[in-house]
């Protein structure tokens, strides 16, 4: 689901009415617990080329400006891309612009605070994501470290395609260091990292090769926890925030996932994705704004929260001449789709200062005026 999912109303009505149904379906060998789980597994790792495939139409159609997010799409995503109508493709873009600018947004008010500090991103199932080398080319001076991790098959394509990509080896500071099986890299400012994050909710949870736990911290969960049990993404954040980071180290999380499961639009996303073998496990302990501000809150991100719908980012985050812009770029009013797509898929914020005698503000300097629907310094209520 990197890429916003759209039910495809008409596909699931086709299937309700019986079309599909049954289809070559004959007695079923029954599946083992293992095969099942790695099978899962598979499908969710397959998410990041459905995101890199919605980076690269976004690029194509003009939405977003974003030179390499073609370096990650493999033959497969670009072959697939003209299958989808206009429709659900100009959808799908909108939906992927949107939610990267409100995540650029956030991100860049952290990284433009207290110019100068240090500060650190890990990014949680990254897979293919360019937002770094945006970051890198647009302000080259940041003083910033970018951690990624993801499933080694994943870490290793993205590494692959670096290798060959002479416009990002030119972007980093230095000539990576790539691990003997290929699947980990390292420059002194970016590091990717071979790793099921669910080992860092293990009692002995692995080390964090080259973190720094005293550098302002953000956590990027871009559409990554929502696939994994609650129990286990509340015990990764906690791993990350508590024993890789010192527990008074500045410190927020960043959250892109889908709400609002209950409704016949989430309802339809929920299946289409469970047709897929895609498991939404965090989505109904958290369905909405207000249990995301909660989760929060919980983690230990106390000293602020923040929650949006995509539909809001889009009304109230985009100027008015950017809606220009990409209200040019196609006919998007005429898409009923889109208002419902944007209203399930949320951004959320939550973020800890240090206190004491050497208060680090961080955070609440960044973020203090963001106009948030629920949380934040002008939330409307849930
Ligand atoms: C929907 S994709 C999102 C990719 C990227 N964050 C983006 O928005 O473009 C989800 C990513 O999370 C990764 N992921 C999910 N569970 C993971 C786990 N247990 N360990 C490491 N990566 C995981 C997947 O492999 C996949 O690359």
């Amino acid at each position: 689901m990197a890429a916003p999912e759209i039910p495809n109303l008409k596909s699931l009505l086709a299937q309700r009415r019986g079309g599909l149904r049954g289809r070559g379906r004959g007695p079923r060998a029954p599946i083992s617990h293992e095969t099942s789980e790695a099978a899962k597994d598979e499908a969710v790792k397959g998410t990041d080329q459905d995101a890199a495939g919605s980076r690269v139409s976004c690029v194509e159609l003009g939405y977003l400006d974003d030179p390499y997010a073609k370096v990650f799409a493999t033959q497969q995503t670009v072959r697939r891309l003209p299958l989808l109508n206009r429709e659900r493709r100009s959808c799908r873009s909108l939906g992927t612009y949107v939610r990267t600018t409100g995540l650029d947004q956030l991100i860049l008010q952290f990284l433009t605070t207290a110019p100068g500090s240090p500060k650190q991103i890990i990014s949680l199932g990254a897979g293919t994501d360019t937002r770094y080398f945006r970051l890198l080319s647009a302000y080259p001076s940041l003083d910033l470290t970018y951690h990624e991790i993801d499933f080694p098959c994943n870490t290793s394509s993205k590494i692959a395609a670096i290798q060959r990509s002479p416009a990002i080896l030119s972007l980093l500071s230095h000539p990576p260091t790539i691990s003997t099986d290929g699947t980990s890299l390292s420059t002194p400012t970016y590091h990717i990292t071979a790793l099921d994050l669910r080992t860092l909710a293990s009692p002995t949870p692995p080390p964090l090769p080259n973190l720094n736990p005293s550098t302002p911290t953000l956590l990027l969960s871009e559409c990554c926890l929502v696939y994994l049990p609650p129990t286990t993404a509340s015990a990764i954040l906690t791993t990350l925030s508590t024993h890789h980071l010192s527990p008074t180290t500045p410190c927020a999380l960043v959250l892109y996932e889908p709400v609002r499961p209950h409704d016949a639009f989430g309802r339809t996303m929920v299946s289409n994705l469970k047709s897929r073998n895609i498991h939404l496990h965090t989505l109904a302990t958290y369905p909405d704004l207000a249990s995301q501000i909660t989760r929060l809150k919980t983690a230990g991100f106390d000293a602020g929260q923040g929650g949006v719908d995509t539909g809001f980012v889009w009304r109230e985050w985009v100027s008015e001449a950017e809606k220009e812009r990409v209200g040019a770029l196609e006919m998007l009013d005429e898409f009923e789709e889109l208002g419902l797509l944007l209203g399930h898929y949320c951004v959320c914020w939550g973020w800890r200062d240090r206190g004491g005698e050497e208060p680090d503000l961080v955070f609440s300097d960044a973020w203090r005026g963001v106009k948030a629907q629920v949380g934040g310094t002008t939330g409307e209520g849930a």
